[in-house]
């Protein structure tokens, strides 16, 4: 057969079918490319080795991922008999999904559990999708609602997307690395990817949705749901958007089966409504595709979608830890420290500690279960909760962040459980947030600064693009900000009117031009949000507030006027004079203070240079300090 003339057009992508092993062409919506020989050659081994997999597993030879699944405890319901998904999964490399709406900016460490599952899957060869729902979360799953959700201004929506989308990536760079850990060989057919629903919903002509699935969505059905019911009794009652929310989260799936074969989605126990519904109309939107080129239609069982819920982590109370519940522990070191989410994992209860590391971690059964034998005999010690909390906040934030809290938790805990702070106090360790890149290491996505800031009003409209460049720290002066600019080396985010798609990777980015000033106010989103890129993932999300609330928040920022060197070295020996810090605690306040600055100052692609000698602030106030403590007579000590 002459493969290699094959185009992979709209339409067309050549899949060896599973089932009846011949090479036939699945319909999907990719760009028209030439697909080569090497490329097929490579789908067909890859098909192969699914199959011989596949025999292994039937042999009893191999484990179906079903069964590691269910044994850490991801399987809470099944949509569709568990057999049928037990069996699909070992005969289909199949694609799942977990979807997010960014409601808030960050995401929780409930969010990790449908994730888990999600993540395993990968290392065992399926395709995993994350999907940010950049749509959905305008409309607001209604479920387990009583009321409908605030609705979310257009600037915070594009803050939260850009947010959770960074923090999926680095959470994937971290499952790369934690796969190489256990011994997982990374093969070309594993495909992951993080998705926006914003690209297809903006595109998306309503009458299409409603002829494909709205004519055989049955009211019924979907008045009957408990969340439908309780809203309806309600004086309140419910919106029609919300109403339809499900099909909205249903028509995601057909279009994630369509593009990229998932068929499979996981959620929370709270989403186990949704996925069934979602069933319903992938089914609808697959019976009902206009274009012959590109049905899909079901040959048999192993063609349905099919889904599972999670059970759901709760706090103490049995609440769901969530946005919703308040209680939620959040990802990003700036909302929950570091510290606090390390001491989250480390206060859980003995009797949950053996569940959770098989849920949370990817540490072979056998080593949880050696962990707790060692646990059992000194409880005490917490050594399967430090595991936990290690291992956990190894796939957040990297290793060497992990390593880092845990060694501040030791020091902190080393004398004894740590007392209530007293009003004011500031306790060591706790603040463990500033995490930055260590001298000799490239930054990564596990040590980029802090990507989102605010500058005031006066900086933002009032000032060249150079220096906000400077102060957003992606330049380090307003002559390097300047020289960037020139060379159209940064880049800003159009805003409302000429983005139509909201989302970091599709946002509409436009190189920065030496402009006048007052030029910049046209890329203010919303009126009050700037996106700044240098490289490709080097973000600034940039919130203008006025200049009074910026001068509240105590906050300064490269090039400020008046927060120079020698106004700052005035200040610290003021403090010193006066007896309210220390030499050293200035000292280290210095060397804070130039590392910080020096993390600033980026390469393009999260490449740091770190200068080896001292710091400037460092340098001057050790200079003052031998000066000031200098024995008066010159004798030695
Ligand atoms: N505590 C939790 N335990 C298990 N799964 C969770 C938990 N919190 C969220 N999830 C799951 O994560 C996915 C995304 O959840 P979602 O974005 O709705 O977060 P949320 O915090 O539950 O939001 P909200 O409280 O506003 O409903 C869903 O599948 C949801 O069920
Ligand atoms: N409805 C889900 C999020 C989601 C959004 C879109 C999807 O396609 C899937 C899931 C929740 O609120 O938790």
């Amino acid at each position: 057969m002459a493969v290699a003339s094959l185009q992979a057009g709209r339409g067309c992508r050549p899949v060896l079918r599973a089932c009846r092993n011949t090479l036939v062409c699945e319909p999907v919506r990719i760009q028209r490319r030439h697909i080569g020989l090497k490329y097929l050659a490579k789908v067909a081994a890859a098909e192969e080795q699914w199959q011989e997999r596949a025999k292994n597993i039937e042999a009893g030879t191999a484990k179906n991922t079903f069964d590691l699944l269910e044994e850490r405890g991801y399987i809470h319901q099944t949509a569709g008999p568990s057999e049928q998904i037990r069996e699909l999964m070992r005969r289909k490399r199949i694609g799942a999904y977990v979807g997010i709406d960014p409601t808030a900016p960050s995401l929780h460490v409930g969010h990790l559990l449908p994730l888990m599952p999600l993540f395993w899957m990968y290392m065992h060869g399926y395709g995993a999708f994350t999907l940010i729902g950049g749509a959905t979360a305008k409309v607001g799953d209604p479920t387990g609602r009583l009321s409908a959700r605030e609705p979310i201004s257009r600037a915070d929506m594009t803050m939260n997307m850009t947010k959770v989308h960074f923090q999926l990536k680095k959470l994937w760079m971290n499952v790369e690395a934690q796969a190489r850990r256990q011994g997982y060989q990374k093969e070309w057919a594993w495909t992951r990817g993080v998705k926006n629903n914003n690209s297809w919903w903006n595109a998306q002509p309503m009458l299409e949705i409603l002829l494909r699935v709205g004519k055989s969505m049955r009211l019924g059905p979907m008045l009957s749901r408990s969340t439908v019911k309780q809203r309806l009794a309600d004086d309140d009652g419910m919106s029609l958007t919300e109403f339809i929310y499900p099909i909205m989260q249903g028509w995601d799936w057909f279009k994630l089966l369509e593009s990229e074969k998932v068929q499979m989605q996981i959620g929370g126990s709270d989403q186990y409504g949704n996925i069934i519904g979602g069933i319903r109309v992938v089914k609808a939107a697959r019976a009902s595709e206009p274009d012959p080129d590109r049905a899909l239609p079901a040959a048999d069982e192993y063609d349905d979608p099919v889904g599972f819920t999670v059970p759901l982590l709760t706090d103490s109370k049995g609440a769901k830890f969530g946005k919703s519940a308040g209680n939620a522990v959040w990802l990003d070191p700036f909302k929950t420290p570091l510290f606090d989410q390390y001491s989250f994992f480390v206060g859980q209860p003995d009797d949950q500690v053996e569940k959770l590391l098989k849920m949370f971690t990817f540490l072979p059964l056998e080593v949880i279960q050696k962990t707790m034998e060692e646990h059992s005999l000194d409880m005490s010690k917490r050594v399967a909760q430090h595991l936990l909390a290690l291992e956990t906040m190894t796939l957040i934030h990297g290793e060497e962040v992990a390593r880092k809290v845990q060694d501040e938790h030791r020091l902190v805990f080393a004398k004894g459980p740590r007392p209530s702070p007293a009003e004011g106090e500031v306790v060591p360790g706790a603040d463990v947030t500033d995490y930055k890149a260590v001298e000799g290491h490239p930054t990564t996505l596990n040590n980029a600064p802090r990507i989102d800031m605010i500058l005031p009003e006066s900086l933002v409209l009032g000032k060249s693009i150079a220096r906000i460049i400077y102060a957003a720290g992606l330049a380090s002066s307003t002559s390097e900000g300047h020289r960037l600019a020139k060379q159209q080396a940064i880049y800003i985010a159009a805003a409302a009117g000429q983005a139509r798609v909201m989302h970091p990777s599709q946002l509409s980015f436009n190189s920065v031009k030496l402009w006048f000033p007052q030029e910049t106010a046209n890329y203010l989103i919303d009126g009050n949000v700037l996106i700044l890129r240098k490289g490709r993932h080097n973000i600034r999300i940039i919130e203008m507030v006025s200049d009074e609330e910026y001068k509240a928040s105590g906050q300064t920022y490269p090039g400020m006027p008046g927060t120079g060197a020698v106004r700052k070295l005035n200040a610290s020996l003021k403090k010193l004079k006066a007896g309210v810090q220390t030499p050293q605690q200035l000292l280290k306040e210095a060397m804070a203070e130039d590392a910080k600055r020096d993390a600033e100052r980026e390469s393009d692609q999260f490449e740091l240079t770190f200068p080896k000698e001292k710091g400037r602030q460092q340098r001057d106030i050790e200079a003052k300090l031998e000066e000031l403590t200098k024995p008066k007579d010159g004798s030695a000590e």
